[in-house]
């Protein structure tokens, strides 16, 4: 069975995307970012699909984009920030390497900026943020099978930290058979 070797989640601005495409490169594999195959299948930006179809239809295309990533991809997937919302999407996570990408508002408004392209934000967007995390927190704590603070530290830093555990990790299980 083909399984990711890891999955990144985390709320916007945690830098899934950035770190996905820097740990792919070190374990010599490819990522596959879940919102870039949801547009590439929808022809058009992630925007576009929540003001044309709504946050729903996007959901549904994010489920079903993340289960095939999961099923089909080798190398590291990253999802988009809330697709660890649906119920049966934690069910296809469990026993995955899910990385939790832990940030601070203050780290996270720095890189994202929170202009352009984050429908969710579009108004208000540290109070947006800083609600959306208190919701999600438990959840992305609840699967993660690492956590790594992202605040004050490089990408190439929160990458080695990422594939030493994930060596480690697969170490121990081929010692356990
Ligand atoms: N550890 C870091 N230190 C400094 N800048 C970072 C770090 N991680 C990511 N960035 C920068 O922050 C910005 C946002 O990162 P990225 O797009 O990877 O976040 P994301 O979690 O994928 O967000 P979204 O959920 O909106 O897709 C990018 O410009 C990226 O270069
Ligand atoms: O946190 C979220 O709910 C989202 C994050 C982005 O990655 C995109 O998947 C989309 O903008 C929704
Ligand atoms: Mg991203």
């Amino acid at each position: 069975m083909v399984r990711p070797v890891a999955v990144l989640t985390g709320p916007p601005g945690s830098g899934k995307s950035t770190v996905g495409v820097a740990l792919a490169e070190r374990l010599g594999l490819t990522v596959l970012d879940t919102d870039a195959l949801v547009e590439h299948r929808a022809g058009t930006s992630i925007t576009d699909i929540f003001v044309d179809q709504g946050e729903a239809s996007f959901r549904a295309l994010e489920k079903a984009a993340v289960a095939d990533a999961l099923a089909e991809h080798p190398g590291v997937v990253s999802l988009g920030g809330g697709a660890v919302l649906d119920p049966d999407t934690q069910e296809l996570l469990a026993g995955h390497r899910v990385v939790f990408l832990d940030v601070s508002l203050r780290y996270a408004a720095r890189r994202s900026g929170f202009d352009q392209g984050r429908p969710l934000l579009a108004l208000n967007p540290r109070g947006q943020w800083l609600q959306l995390m208190a919701d999600r927190r438990p959840i992305y704590e609840r699967l993660a099978w690492l956590r790594v603070n992202t605040d004050e530290r490089e990408v190439a830093d929160i990458v080695a930290e990422i594939a030493a555990a994930i060596e480690s990790d697969a170490n121990q299980r081929s010692q356990d058979g």
